[in-house]
């Protein structure tokens, strides 16, 4: 019951990152990352687990999650991968920041 509970609120959070207002800088991490669309054909071999709020959310609507723990590592997973492929230089990396900062407050709030 305890990680229902808690694994409704991770919802709220995720649906919360696909709000309108964060999309300018959310929306890298929304979606998987298409590495024929993005022209990087390198991802696969830099990032061993790809992850995304999409899948994510899925994960969650189909309790793949035993509790907001195991959430949280895939979350998490999403920002690592950002700032392992993504140049400290490039636009996406402070965008992953931006979306981090966003994820903390939400998941503290
Ligand atoms: C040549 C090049 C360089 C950097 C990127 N990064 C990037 C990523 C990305 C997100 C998460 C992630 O773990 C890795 C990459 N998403 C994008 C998008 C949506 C548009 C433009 C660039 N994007 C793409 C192409």
């Amino acid at each position: 019951k305890k990680h229902q509970v808690e694994l409704k609120f991770c919802e709220q959070i995720v649906s919360k990152l696909f709000n309108k207002k964060h999309a300018t800088f959310a929306y890298p991490f929304l979606h998987p990352v298409d590495p024929v669309a993005l022209n990087i054909p390198n991802y696969h071999k830099i990032i061993k687990k790809p992850m995304d709020f999409t899948t994510i959310q899925a994960n969650l609507k189909s309790s793949q999650y035993a509790n907001a723990k195991e959430f949280l590592l895939d979350a998490r997973q999403v920002f690592l991968n950002c700032y392992k492929f993504n140049p400290t230089t490039d636009n996406v990396y402070r965008m992953g920041k931006q979306t981090e900062e966003l994820f903390d407050s939400l998941w503290k709030e």
